[in-house]
């Protein structure tokens, strides 16, 4: 059984190395909340929410959730002991949508959950790889011939998928100079909705590239025109922003909407929702693979750990973090080597997360302490 004694929200700031452009726009600032729950024992769990500072990934913000974390979630979590992470679903069900806010308190209950059983992350979630496969994303570049020397440089090191970003007018002529570069990576291209059915036929002209997969072409919240859509394509549509829930999924693997999903923790509120849509998934013969969200290393530790699932078949998003990073917010840093990220097997996330580097990233915190009872 978990007592949790106090939570820590913790808002931070890092730079990004490079700035990151996709359909909607650039950044390079990161903003995020670290969560710390710490339990009677004085045992620490940690969690990451994956917001951004603007909403136009999704309508959740850093300051949303905040609010979220302060006036709704972290008293939840504060009000009875907790013993099993599973039950926060249930005690967070009052709470419409907000998923970010919620999976980031709930993963440091995960932590915290497999910390005092003493095993890793991984094996509480019932994970048994030990290395995991990971591809890199490429941002929207200022030129073609950038974008070529970028996508080299991370082929060199390893990477065992390229994605690179796409918007109209920079799409069909853009994938075509990079499949003639590289005639043999897996490519992949993310949309990030930046087009509708009426683009069909320029979607389309991408099945000459042999890509892996088409992510989000269409709608953030659309199922319908997606099931239109993928019976015009050869090439495989995977659905992101779509997915939120459990139900989701399944009404997009009966639509046909997509024949692949990208798992995000957070945007689908949790570990234990990402385990039933890895597992759904896993019935219907559908392979899932881990999006990313820019994290520092306790978001990237947390999709280690899930990634590490069965189903999890393709590469996912999570680079080193020297890909994001100057330093890190954990020790050891995460590490790729030909493409793959040992699983670490120290209990819990894995890592140590660095203090030091976190009050030096750190804007403001606050602390809510259990209101003493019996
Ligand atoms: O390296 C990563 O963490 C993945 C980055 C990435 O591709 C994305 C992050 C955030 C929003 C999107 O632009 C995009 C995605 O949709 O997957
Ligand atoms: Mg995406």
């Amino acid at each position: 059984m978990m007592e949790i004694e106090r939570i820590i929200l913790r808002h931070l700031q890092m730079e990004l190395k490079a700035p990151f452009t996709t359909s909607f726009g650039t950044f390079q600032t990161k903003e995020f909340i670290l969560v710390e729950v710490v339990d009677r024992d004085g045992v620490s769990g940690w969690g990451e929410s994956v917001a951004f500072a603007a909403p136009w990934y999704s309508e959740e913000t850093v300051k949303t959730n905040w609010h979220m974390l302060e006036d709704f979630l972290v008293p939840l979590a504060l009000a009875e002991p907790i013993h099993h992470p599973e039950e926060l679903a249930k005690r967070f069900s009052a709470i419409r949508q907000n998923n970010m806010a919620k999976a980031a308190l709930e993963g440091a209950v995960w932590d915290l959950y497999a910390k005092r059983l003493g095993v890793p992350l991984c094996q509480a979630l019932g994970g048994a790889k030990k290395d995991i496969e990971v591809g890199v994303s490429i941002g929207i570049q200022p030129t073609v011939d950038d974008l070529l020397r970028v996508i080299e440089r991370y082929v060199a090191q390893g990477y065992r998928r390229i994605k690179v970003k796409i918007k109209p007018g920079w799409d069909v002529d853009v994938i075509r100079s990079v499949r003639r570069a590289f005639p043999d990576v897996p490519l992949m291209a993310d949309a990030n909705s930046a087009y509708t059915l009426a683009d069909a036929k320029r979607l389309k002209a991408l099945d000459d590239f042999g890509l892996m997969m088409i992510e989000q072409p269409l709608g953030a919240d659309d199922l319908i025109d997606h099931a239109r859509l993928q019976p015009l394509l050869q090439t495989p549509i995977c659905l992101d922003e779509s997915i939120r829930s459990y139900d989701d999924a399944r009404k997009a693997l009966d639509l046909g909407s997509c024949r692949i999903i990208n798992i995000k923790i957070g945007r689908v509120g949790g570990l234990r929702e990402a385990r039933r849509i890895h597992d759904l998934c896993g019935e219907r013969g559908v392979p899932v693979w881990c999006g990313g969200m820019l994290e520092a290393g306790v978001g990237r530790a947390h999709n280690i750990a899930i990634t590490t699932l069965e189903n999890f078949t393709l590469p996912g998003d999570t680079a080193a973090s020297s890909h994001y990073w100057e330093r890190d917010i954990i020790t050891p840093e995460v590490e790729v080597e030909g493409g793959l990220i040992r699983v670490p097997d120290a209990p819990g996330i894995g890592y140590d997360v660095d203090r030091r580097q976190v009050e030096r990233y750190m804007q403001f915190a606050k602390v809510f302490h259990r209101t003493a009872t019996a």
